[in-house]
């Protein structure tokens, strides 16, 4: 079988993702025209080649002002509906995404819109496309902490919802350790906790994000392949890092795919997983990711059945259903 069949025909869960970040141009489009929103675009064609980026935060930039077209319930039921279809596509069969709510309640748009919007869609998509989703509330580390813990205040009422925590945004500037007082809020609420690290910032951030912030998962931490001590602790204690290829070509976290260092860190022993991140800003869903990097650094079928399971042993599933796809996985490795 060829890479890209294997590539679509494997099972698959994805753990990095932004829902705001899968605003596809035409829905911006739309939803600004449905709400009478002038754009700063004459076409969706000129939204699309307006995603050129220097770094994480010219890609934010456009990112925020983006989410503005998101007003009603029904426009976060459609965004999130449209990302499960594409999940669908991909055979991503559970998927982990990020929700940023400062985003809209600093607009107004409360918990009590959103909320509902994406939990409609995502029983809609375990009914009629079999795939099971967990929500992870994610801080935006450029705002103060007092309020991500307001945040976490507000959010009260759907914490059945939300599996985990996570911190996202600006980076550089913002360590784990602005945040320990939130963290150690959420792990008593009963929260699992996960945090962007090391994609912009040092390996001192990933540091703090285990040591202060207790996170089960690292987003991003390709640069943890600084600190040889780190490296070590995180294949000793098989912690998982939420790798996103297309998102560190296009921030400029890497100059080209062919440098990309994710199948060394997988061959060192790292737990390490594909995921798209921002998929419409970035130009890829899961599939493009696996692709590129095969086309990129030639990964053996060996790395990318290694890499599929991954992202199950990575994931928050109960055991048993993790053991479900793995043994799918292998199934459907054998059978090919
Ligand atoms: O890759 C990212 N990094 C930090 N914050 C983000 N918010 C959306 N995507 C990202
Ligand atoms: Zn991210």
């Amino acid at each position: 079988m060829a890479s890209n069949d294997l590539i679509r025909y494997l099972p698959k869960a994805e753990l990095h993702l932004h829902i705001e970040g899968t605003l596809e141009p035409e829905l911006m489009w739309q939803l600004a025209n449905k709400h009478d929103i002038v754009l700063p675009y004459e076409s969706v064609e000129a939204i699309r080649a307006a995603y050129q980026f220097e770094d994480l935060q010219s890609f934010l930039d456009l990112y925020y002002q983006g989410a503005d077209v998101l007003r009603d319930e029904d426009d976060f039921y459609q965004l999130m509906w449209a990302y499960l279809l594409k999940c669908k596509e991909d055979n991503v069969v559970h998927t982990e995404m990020m929700v940023d709510p400062q985003t809209h309640t600093h607009r107004g748009v409360g918990f009590e819109v959103f909320m509902p919007g994406f939990k409609r869609a995502i029983k809609q998509a375990k009914k009629e496309l079999g795939i099971s989703c967990y929500l992870i509330l994610s801080f935006l580390r450029h705002l103060p902490e007092e309020d991500a813990l307001q945040t976490l205040e507000e959010a009260k009422e759907y914490y059945d919802d939300f599996i985990a925590v996570g911190l996202d945004s600006s980076e550089l500037g913002n360590p784990p350790s602005k945040f320990e007082n939130v963290f150690a809020r959420a792990k008593s609420l009963g929260f699992k906790c996960v945090a962007h690290a090391g994609e912009e910032g040092p390996p001192e951030y990933v540091w703090q994000a285990l040591n202060l912030l207790q996170v089960e998962r690292i987003d991003h931490g390709v640069r943890s392949a600084e600190d040889p001590v780190l490296m070590r602790k995180l294949v000793e204690n098989q912690i998982p890092l939420t790798v996103c290829p297309q998102s560190n070509l296009k921030l400029n976290v890497v100059d080209e795919m062919s440098q990309h260092n994710i199948l060394k860190l997988l061959d060192d022993g790292l737990l390490v997983t594909v995921n798209a991140d921002d998929p419409s800003y970035f130009g890829a869903y899961i599939n493009g990711n696996f692709e590129s990097l095969d086309r990129a650094l030639d990964m053996s079928d060996k790395q990318l059945v290694k890499l599929v399971k991954n992202s199950f042993f990575a994931s928050f599933l109960p055991e048993d259903e993790k053991e479900y796809w793995l043994a799918l996985i292998d199934k459907a490795f054998a059978s090919k």
